[in-house]
């Protein structure tokens, strides 16, 4: 998950240099901002420094808990994967609408790549997200490996179907958020997409992402798992 060079400079280059005011409308932009202070509320298409005043945003936080796995909010549980060989995986109990955002993404943290390669993540294949300041470098790794420092968005699996992606990571206050991209039926399994290097380790078929969820992740919008890469 710790993303590519080549992907960051793809990114860096489509930057944008204006930061909206609190309170002022923009349509949706196709570039991005320099801050992670603001979400983007697609309803309103508008900036916010938190979820939307409107009411068009919902936030569910993790439950307290000693362990990754009873940290699931009232509606979510964790069970076997739809995906077959993929272990565990994170299902809905009830319906959440668009724009639930879910987190944050909890585990270890570490501000260099050497470090959290000895934490033994890539090893295991286990998930780690990285946080980038506003020039787009990586300032921390998130990795979630130990279940008795993280939570269960760790359990969320990559989608082998676009149509199954229904959650999207965002950057909020440097921290790292899902959050639901269409309505979730009760049911559905949850699916966050791990960037293209992680997919095709997993030896999934790479689909074309996120021209949509890409701008909707405010900034920075290039997250990616690349656990090889360390
Ligand atoms: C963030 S963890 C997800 C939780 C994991 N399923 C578990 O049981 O702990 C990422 C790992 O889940 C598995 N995984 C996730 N998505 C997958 C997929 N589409 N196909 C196969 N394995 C997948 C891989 O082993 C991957 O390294």
């Amino acid at each position: 998950m710790i993303k590519s060079e080549t992907s960051k400079t793809k990114y860096q280059r489509k930057k944008q240099t204006v930061e909206p005011k609190f309170g002022q409308r923009h349509v949706r932009p196709r570039k991005r901002l320099l801050s992670d202070n603001y979400l983007y509320c697609d309803t309103c298409q508008e900036y916010n420094t938190g979820l939307c005043p409107l009411g068009c945003q919902v936030y569910e936080a993790n439950r307290r808990a000693n362990h990754a796995k009873d940290t699931v909010p009232i509606g979510i549980k964790i069970s076997t994967s739809n995906i077959s060989h993929a272990g565990l995986g994170v299902f809905v109990l009830k319906n959440f609408p668009k724009n639930t955002f879910f987190g944050p993404y909890t585990g270890d943290r570490h501000r260099s790549a050497e470090r959290a390669n000895q934490s033994g993540y890539v090893r295991l294949k286990a998930c780690a997200w990285t946080i980038e300041d506003a020039e787009g470098n990586i300032y921390n790794y998130i990795d979630a490996r130990n279940p008795i420092r993280s939570n269960w968005l760790r359990y969320v699996n990559c989608p082998i179907r676009k149509e199954d992606e229904n959650l999207i990571a965002v950057q909020f206050n440097g921290e790292l958020y899902y959050q639901t991209k269409r309505d979730v039926k009760a049911g559905e399994e949850l699916f966050v997409y791990y960037g293209e290097e992680y997919a095709r380790e997993l030896g999934i078929d790479v689909f074309q992402h996120s021209d949509e969820s890409e701008q909707r992740t405010i900034y920075p919008p290039s997250i990616s798992f690349s656990p090889s890469n360390l």
